[in-house]
């Protein structure tokens, strides 16, 4: 294993670990897989979907040798993540005009998101190399899973959060797994800078997705959803996006299926981002080269508030790589395919349903053919931000087009019989 930085390809070894290349840019992490056996491996990844308390059991873990083969198994922090539902809706469906569409709920997740599949590799890395402080900055999602985590290792936590437009129940699940919860006046783009230049001084173990094992943990999600295909993925892939670390290690873990051959074709992937932090999409339909970050983020979806994506060049490289398309939808139709992800009983938080707003938007411009299978990543729950349903079905000044509200009766048998 050896870490290759993505903007001047310099090689370290891993054992050297660091954030960033001394010319700035982040770090890809490179196996050597030269050894590896797809037909062999298949074996072993099936034989481990019967494990119960190793860390095998986890849907990460299950990986270990296209993640990290290296790491001493004392040091894996597992909540035996991954594992997690893919589900077919008749609802959705005929919401998106696909024939055929899977939802993967990350939202099933022990904390809730997406990010504990990266978040027990980092941590498991961090005490690897002794330490026992972590910290991030974050929306809420990360922050809880890393605080999640860094409890289950005994270790402390420290995160930074913006005192505005994010969900409080993210910052109370932080808070409850016991992290120290720093709240400061700016945005998740401030807190990455701050890292950029303070990283060293502060002695902290960063969690962040410009760690590239955060990266390697999350490609499992793809795994997981191939395996449980039998190795045979849908048309496409449609992730929502934010700082850009999931669309990256969506890339990465199909360029490694492919290159292993464990599948013939790779499909294409979309991203979907809200129309109101939506930098990458800007740059890529407009056809630019360089990403001009959002200096004033701003979606209902609070998970994807950020306007300078750490991995915007890597994100770019899984799209070559997919022939993958971007496009951004409103807040109205993020919620609105919320409110729909969540009748039909899988459930998500806002930003996860920009991906089934986006298919829904790209069968509409014939960019995904209504023919072709599809399969959306729901990256997290829906009581992660139990104040968007609030408003959504009992706001009073609400748009919701799917609303469903709550009746007040008296209980009779009359009454009720009259209301069913
Ligand atoms: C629930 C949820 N969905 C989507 C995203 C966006 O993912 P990424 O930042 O990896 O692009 C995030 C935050 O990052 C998130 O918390
Ligand atoms: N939505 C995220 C923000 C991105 O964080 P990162 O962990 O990918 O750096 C969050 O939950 O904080």
């Amino acid at each position: 294993m050896k870490l290759v930085c993505v903007d001047c390809n310099k090689e370290y070894p891993a054992e050297s670990f660091d954030y960033q290349c001394v010319c700035g840019g982040l770090f890809d992490i490179v196996h050597d897989t030269k050894h590896l056996d797809a037909e062999q491996l298949k074996r072993v990844f099936h034989d481990r979907l019967s494990e119960r308390m190793t860390p095998y059991a986890s849907g990460v873990w299950r990986y270990k040798e296209l993640i990290f083969p290296e790491l001493a198994e004392e040091f894996i922090t597992t909540k035996y993540e991954g594992n997690t539902g893919l589900y077919s809706s008749e609802l959705l469906q005929s919401y998106t005009g696909n024939r055929k569409v899977l939802l993967k709920a990350q939202s099933e997740n022990p904390s809730g998101s997406f990010k504990d599949n990266g978040m027990t590799v980092a941590v498991s890395h961090g005490r690897s190399l002794g330490y026992k402080r972590f910290t991030c900055t974050s929306t809420g999602n990360t922050s809880s899973s890393l605080a999640m985590y860094a409890s289950m290792a005994q270790g402390e936590s420290y995160v930074f959060v913006p005192n505005k437009n994010i969900s409080l129940n993210k910052v109370l699940q932080t808070l409850a797994y016991g992290a120290r919860v720093i709240s400061f006046d700016g945005t998740y783009d401030d807190g990455i800078r701050f890292y950029e230049q303070h990283s060293k001084e502060l002695g902290l173990y960063i969690c962040n997705s410009i760690n590239p094992f955060r990266i390697e943990g999350q490609k499992s999600i793809v795994y997981e959803i191939a395996q449980y295909l039998n190795w045979n993925l849908p048309d496409w892939v449609v992730i929502p996006g934010g700082a850009l670390s999931n669309v990256t290690a969506l890339g990465k873990g199909l360029q490694d299926l492919k290159t292993l051959g464990f599948i013939e074709k790779v499909p294409r992937v979309a991203l979907v981002q809200a129309e109101g932090a939506s930098p990458f999409h800007q740059m890529v339909s407009k056809g630019r080269t360089q990403l001009i970050p959002e200096p004033h983020p701003y979606t209902r979806a609070s998970a994807l508030n950020i306007g300078n994506p750490p991995s915007w060049k890597k994100a770019l490289r899984t799209l070559e790589e997919t022939r993958g398309v971007t496009c951004s939808v409103t807040d109205q139709e993020i919620l609105d395919a919320k409110a729909l992800v969540d009748k039909s009983g899988i459930g998500c938080e806002p930003a996860s349903a920009a991906t089934v707003a986006g298919l829904r938007k790209l069968v509409s411009q014939q960019i995904i053919d209504k023919d072709e299978t599809a399969v959306c990543i729901l990256t997290g729950n829906m009581l992660k931000d139990t104040d968007a349903l609030h408003e959504y079905h009992l706001g009073e000044t609400s748009k919701g087009a799917f609303r469903n509200t709550i009746q007040s009766a008296e209980l009779s048998l009359e009454n009720i019989a009259r209301l069913l």
